[in-house]
């Protein structure tokens, strides 16, 4: 098996970004609508066919399971050992509303679990990443720096909680209500991991459904910096490849969670 080169892969979510910029940067865009009523724009689609294109030139024998591909169908997909799991762009709601809060999102998915993770956002231009038991980085105009989460205990006051700008439902209301005066902060994309990531947030509870390709970079990236993404059924981490969809029913991510209460 090839080993996989973290430089090039975060220079690979660079390029890709430099395709969704220019249809951001164009004056109008097209907006057409996915058979599960999501958007879909040109800059997904070049994006996907930018790192898709890169991912087999230099790595033929891993698999490509992508957003924007056809999907793959569950029986060719559970005999993968490894596969690169990509969000050629999340947040497309963002993207639309032009508001920057959208990331490309690479992971490489290893028995289950993710093992490397690259999110780059467009806009600001910043790199998060991160390899197993190798640590979380990120690279903005302040140069590279080492991730690491911010310590919490539930029963804290004023946690800072994130949550989706477009997909906020009633129960993920009803999940932070219930917290000490939390103080909430609504963002498009896995951007919520990386303030988990950075130490500028706590928690960020998603009591509503996503898929794999939206938070396996960024779990791997949260995990490395200290913190955890759990499903909410079995409190357990994230077994990914594991159905016959791709779909995450609810999850809560933490940042560095003390023990007691
Ligand atoms: N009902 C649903 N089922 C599965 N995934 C959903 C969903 N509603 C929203 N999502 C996912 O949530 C992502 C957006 O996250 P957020 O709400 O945190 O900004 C979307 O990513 P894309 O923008 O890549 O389609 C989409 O995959
Ligand atoms: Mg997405």
């Amino acid at each position: 098996m090839s080993s996989v080169d973290i430089e090039l892969i975060k220079k690979i979510a660079i390029g890709a970004a430099q395709q969704i910029l220019k249809v951001y940067n164009s004056e109008d865009f097209a907006v057409e609508t996915k058979e599960d009523s999501s958007p879909l724009t040109k800059a997904d689609r070049l994006s996907n066919d930018y790192i898709v294109k890169e991912l087999q030139e230099n790595y033929a024998d891993i698999p490509i399971v992508s957003e924007e591909n056809e999907a793959v169908d569950y029986e060719v997909r559970k005999k993968y050992t490894r596969f690169w799991l990509v969000d050629p762009l999340d947040g497309t709601k963002e993207f639309v509303k032009k508001n920057g809060e959208f990331t490309v999102n690479i992971a490489l998915i290893e028995q289950g679990s993710p093992i490397l993770g690259v999110i780059h956002i467009p806009v600001s231009g910043k790199t998060y990443w991160a390899q197993l038991n190798e640590g979380a980085y990120c690279e903005g105009e302040d140069g590279v720096q080492k991730l690491c989460c911010e310590e919490f205990k539930m029963s804290d006051e004023n946690l800072s909680v994130v949550c989706s700008r477009s997909n906020l439902n009633e129960e993920t209301k009803e999940y932070i209500a219930k917290l000490n005066n939390p103080q909430t902060l609504a963002k498009g994309s896995s951007l919520k991991f990386m303030l988990l990531a950075e130490g500028e947030a706590h928690l960020y509870p998603r009591l509503s459904p996503v898929m794999e390709w939206d938070i396996a970079a960024a779990d791997i990236i949260l995990r490395e910096a200290g913190g955890r993404t759990v499903c909410v059924s079995n409190n357990q981490d994230i077994v990914y490849n594991n159905g016959q969809d791709m779909r995450i029913p609810s999850f809560i991510a933490y940042a560095k969670k003390m023990i007691n209460p």
